[in-house]
């Protein structure tokens, strides 16, 4: 018997609660160090609000549908004591009519009353989805754009699909089926109460009993899920290890020690797995036995019978218990469900709360535009973790129309320094001004149209190359789409793809080499024709070749433009206008190549280093 408000689509049609999940089967599961996020009931409630009508309609539909649902057995019941009660069939009939009237209805209830709960609940759930990622793709505009860099296709990826997935769980699903099961239990058992308590008490203890060995069982859970989980990875990484590196095994018959890996994480995880079933065996066998309706039926007929035999109960008073207490362990399994429903719910909505509440870029109180394009960094100083300074006091200008190198050891600061000027992050210490106004002084739009950014990692969309180029001045027609594109020298090589500037690429950039796609994010810069441009090892990774058309198409880009430029190899920007020597965060030198030369400093010995590695 089902009495609740359960769906389809979560009824799993299980009798009792159910055994411990194998990782990696349905859900994902509550561990330790995701266990402590569940999202308190305040702001939950907050962050339901704007259906907030809507769900209390739908738990009261689908406790009203739970209620309505016992009429059917209730109504049989009350027959049976009727029929057992009454000296002779005489004036049963209207008895029975009333009570099959009062059945039929209740069922009839039930299934209305599941169904416009279910349908609400949906309802609701597609209302809040779309608030919430509307509020999600706002602020994520507004985050500072380092955000994304250090963790945020995760993050955004998580909150955007699995964490609404497990919103969904808990608003279309789980909150109905919990206080519909719970009405279930309750209404039951009142009734039960109703016709003999002591009866009701029994059944109740059985219930108890169930509960207690289905929480005992699942105690250690998140320590067991813990210990599987990474044995699962493990044996995952193996797997992919193995899959990725065939060609060495095969060459060098390494196979043994990526298989002897493997093995291990096998052995882990069935060890774990056993782990838990040994510890769980008792309390689980127990919950499933006790969640069957041969416990409460025993136990009911182990106090009743004797009661009925003492004469403290009637025969027919008997036939509820039977009847309807029964079927009550079934109810329990969806409050457990639905009570893990809500755990996994609370913890995504922990998630995107704590998403929505990451800090935004602040926008400007009095915005200021720009004049002219020269940079300047005034004592610049940056912390990323407001400890440690990965830059200290960095004064440097650069001109409009030159370009300024940025070199230094690894580690230096070289990316920082450039992410600051599109304020990827804020400045800790010192200020940053473009034409005269402080970056933080300039709107997001206005600052980040004002430059052309080409980093190492090329970032291309899901869309036609024309598409990509476009990117860097929405609404350019085809003609200068075509000509940014051979002034990137990547004209002849879109010309030849199936569908040249038509064709769609992947994120990873389709057929395009390496040095191809670094051409195309270099068109997309050259279209949108901003006065300042930051390069960030924009030719690192490529061969020789490749390296002579970026640095042809860079050429074309930097022309009469504010340029900082980063830079391993030294022979690239030899030829710039200034060089600033970074070193442990700190500006070390600056000048033109020959001053450095001159100087015989790090730069000096840099320069030394590389020209004997080339010559070696
Ligand atoms: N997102 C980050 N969070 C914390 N620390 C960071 C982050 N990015 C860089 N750092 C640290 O800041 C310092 C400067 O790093 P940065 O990447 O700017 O150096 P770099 O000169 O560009 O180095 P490379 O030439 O190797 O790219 C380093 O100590 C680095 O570990």
């Amino acid at each position: 018997m089902t009495t609740t408000g359960t769906t389809p689509a979560r009824d799993t049609g299980r009798q009792g609660p159910p055994a411990p999940p194998s990782p990696g089967a349905g859900r994902r599961p509550q561990t330790p160090e995701n266990a402590a996020r569940l999202l308190r009931a305040g702001p939950l409630a907050r962050m339901l609000r704007p259906v907030r009508t809507h769900l209390i309609v739908c738990a009261v539909l689908s406790a009203a549908g739970a209620a309505a649902g016992f009429a059917p057995y209730v109504a049989i019941a009350e027959i049976a004591r009727a029929a057992l009660a009454a000296p002779d069939a005489t004036g049963l009939a209207g008895t029975v009519w009333g009570w099959v009237g009062i059945g039929a209805a209740g069922a009839c209830a039930r299934l209305v009353l599941v169904f416009a709960s279910s349908r609400l609940g949906h309802y609701a759930d597609a209302e809040l989805l779309h608030h919430i990622r509307v509020r999600v793709i706002r602020h994520l505009g507004a985050l500072p754009l380092g955000w994304f860099r250090a963790a945020g296709s995760g993050e955004v990826k998580k909150a955007l699909t699995d964490d609404l997935e497990d919103m969904h769980q808990l608003i279309a699903h789980a909150l109905g089926e919990m206080v519909g099961a719970a009405t279930a239990i309750a209404v039951g058992l009142g009734y039960l109460a109703f016709v003999d308590w002591r009866m009701a008490l029994v059944t109740a203890g059985v219930l108890v009993a169930m509960v207690i060995c289905y929480r005992t069982a699942m105690r250690s859970m998140s320590v067991h899920m813990t210990r599987l989980i990474a044995a699962a990875g493990r044996i995952s990484a193996a797997t992919v290890e193995y899959a990725d590196g065939i060609t060495v095994v095969k060459a060098f018959g390494t196979g043994g020690r990526v298989l002897d890996r493997f093995a291990e994480a096998v052995r882990e995880h069935t060890a774990a797995m056993r782990a838990w079933v040994n510890e769980t065996r008792y309390s689980s066998a127990a919950s499933r036995l006790l969640s069957c309706e041969m416990a409460v039926l025993a136990a009911v007929m182990a106090v009743g019978v004797p009661l009925i035999g003492a004469g403290e109960l009637a025969a027919a008073d008997l036939l509820p218990f039977l009847v309807i207490g029964i079927g009550l362990p079934t109810s329990i399994t969806p409050a457990i469900q639905g009570g893990q429903g809500l755990r996994q719910g609370r913890m995504a909505a922990s998630h995107i709360d704590a998403l929505l509440a990451r800090r935004a870029l602040p926008e400007p109180v009095r915005p200021r535009r720009p004049e002219g394009h020269r940079i300047e960094f005034d004592r610049v100083s940056f912390s990323y973790d407001g400890v440690t300074d990965a830059l200290s006091d960095i004064t440097a200008v650069c001109e409009p129309g030159t370009v300024t190198a940025l070199v230094g050891p690894s580690g230096a600061g070289k990316s920082t320094l450039a992410s600051l000027l599109p304020r990827f992050y804020d400045v800790t210490g010192g200020a940053i001004r473009i034409g005269g106004a402080d970056v933080r002084d300039i709107p997001a739009q206005t600052l980040l149209s004002s430059m052309s950014l080409v980093f190492q990692d090329v970032a291309l969309l899901r869309d036609t190359v024309a598409e990509n180029i476009r990117v860097g001045r929405p609404g350019a027609d085809d003609e200068d789409v075509r000509r940014a594109a051979m002034a990137a020298q990547i004209h002849e090589v879109i010309e030849r793809l199936p569908q040249g500037y038509e064709t769609v690429l992947g994120a990873d950039g389709g057929g395009l080499s390496g040095g191809e796609r670094q051409r195309l994010t270099i068109a997309r810069a050259i279209l949108s024709g901003a006065p300042v441009v930051v390069l960030d090892e924009a030719t690192a990774a490529l061969d020789p070749d490749s390296e002579t058309a970026v640095q042809q198409a860079l050429s074309k880009l930097v022309a009469g433009k504010t340029v900082l430029v980063i830079a391993h190899r030294l022979h690239t920007i030899s030829g710039a206008g200034r060089i600033l020597v970074l070193d442990g965060g700190r500006l070390a030198e600056a000048g033109t190549h020959d001053d450095l030369i001159a100087r015989d400093g790090l730069y000096a010995r840099m320069w030394r280093a590389q020209r004997n590695g080339d010559d070696a």
